[in-house]
């Protein structure tokens, strides 16, 4: 078992990469320059390889304290912020110019809970970080540490490496931290702890293992990473929790080799996305299909373009769920809107390059792209 999942990683197209505060920061002792370097001439290694990677990255908090000279984590919030508002300039500029120096565009996405949770938001961060990397940028993403406020903090960048994998589709999440990996105890206090080398990302044991403090510099500690693994996996993604400081981890874990933890998704990715919306979402709205349409939503999953859809009913906006009918009525799917009922009346009918005419803007070419739907009438 374990064998046929590492050497599904070769294969796997789309990373997402998170490397935590102790690493980026060299232990606190300001941005760590030459691993980050190092980092970056791995990503780079991915793109040539074929494939897609997006950067999770921490060390704002850790690198604004190092630059305004507190030896401390303070505990109030708005000392927090400032020192992540300073430190974040250190640590996307590290990543940007160590990109540039392996020839890669960057792009600092600073995201907070609230843009995930909100339907709108959630497509248009979707949009944009597939466009991203469609373009070949490789985007750095941390929480937009200056404006949240306590309930809606994502709390560490543990979870929000996993919300931006569900939110990529990402079939690899690697998490490098300042360990091996996960072990049976805490290492740092327990010496007899042994290394985990794989087990089901929802296997309920793995919270056990984990000890209660995180290091000085990051916020998380083991527990987030597991618990990022779970949520990772629902969308089908596989984790693996491995040492940044390891040569050439990124490509060796994309080699297939055994190192570091990997955690598992117990169900394909296409399935486990598809029933994370399905069970999600409230309907809406109703799309009525013309035939042809219907046809080609049932039978290949086509995307659904507005050309195919003769009615609209109900009210939802950009990025809420609808079902789409075909002329008898019998529900064919649903998904997504790329466009509210309002936009989508005025362009059923039209072919998608009449969109932008029609509205004076275009989302997205499709009503519903077919990653966002899920065929209910041939069933799963
Ligand atoms: N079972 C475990 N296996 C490995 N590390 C553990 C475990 N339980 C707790 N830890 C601690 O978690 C720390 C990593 O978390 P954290 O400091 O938040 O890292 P990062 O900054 O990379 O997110 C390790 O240094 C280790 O002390
Ligand atoms: N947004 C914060 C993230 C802190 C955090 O989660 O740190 P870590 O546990 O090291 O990944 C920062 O950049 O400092």
């Amino acid at each position: 078992m374990s064998e046929a999942l590492r050497e599904r990683l070769p294969r796997a197209t789309r990373w997402v990469v998170k490397v935590g505060s102790a690493l980026v920061t060299g232990d606190g002792q300001g941005v760590a320059r030459e691993a980050i370097g190092a980092w970056a001439g791995e990503v780079a290694g991915l793109r040539r390889g074929g494939r897609q990677a997006t950067l999770v990255s921490s060390g704002a908090v850790a690198e604004g304290m190092s630059r305004l000279g507190w030896a401390e984590r303070p505990s109030a919030l708005y000392q927090l912020q400032a020192a992540a508002a300073v430190g974040q300039m250190g640590v996307v500029e590290a990543w940007e110019s160590g990109l540039r120096a392996k020839g890669l565009h960057t792009a600092q996405v600073l995201l907070t809970h609230d843009d995930l949770s909100n339907r709108r938001r959630y497509l248009n961060a979707r949009t944009t970080l597939r466009e991203l990397l469609r373009l070949g940028v490789v985007p750095v993403v941390n929480e937009n540490d200056t404006v949240v406020t306590d309930e809606i903090r994502f709390g560490d960048n543990d979870t929000l490496a996993a919300l931006v994998a569900n939110l990529v589709e990402a079939d690899v999440l690697v998490i490098l931290t300042d360990q091996e990996g996960l072990y049976d105890a805490d290492p740092r206090s327990n010496p007899h702890a042994r290394l985990i080398q794989e087990a089901s990302a929802e296997d309920p044991d793995l919270e056990r293992y984990c000890g209660s403090s995180a290091g000085a510099l990051g916020r998380g500690g083991m527990l987030t990473k597991v618990r990022a693994a779970a949520r990772a996996a629902r969308s089908g993604c596989t984790t693996v929790i491995a040492s940044g400081r390891e040569p050439d981890v990124l490509a060796r874990v994309a080699a297939g080799e055994r190192l570091g933890t990997l955690l598992y998704p117990e169900r394909e990715p296409v399935a486990a996305r598809k029933q994370w919306l399905a069970s999600h979402l409230r309907l809406r709205g109703r799309l009525w299909l013309d035939e042809g349409a219907a046809r080609v939503v049932r039978e290949a999953g086509s995307s659904l373009l507005a050309v195919g859809v003769n009615r609209v009913e109900g009210r939802f906006s950009r990025g809420e769920m609808v079902a789409c009918l075909d002329p008898q009525g019998q529900e064919v799917a649903r998904g997504l809107a790329n466009y509210s009922a309002k936009e989508a009346r005025q362009i059923v009918g039209r072919p998608s390059r009449e969109i932008e005419s029609i509205l004076g803007y275009v989302d997205e070419p499709e009503l519903i792209h077919r990653d966002n739907m899920v065929i209910t009438a041939a069933g799963l």
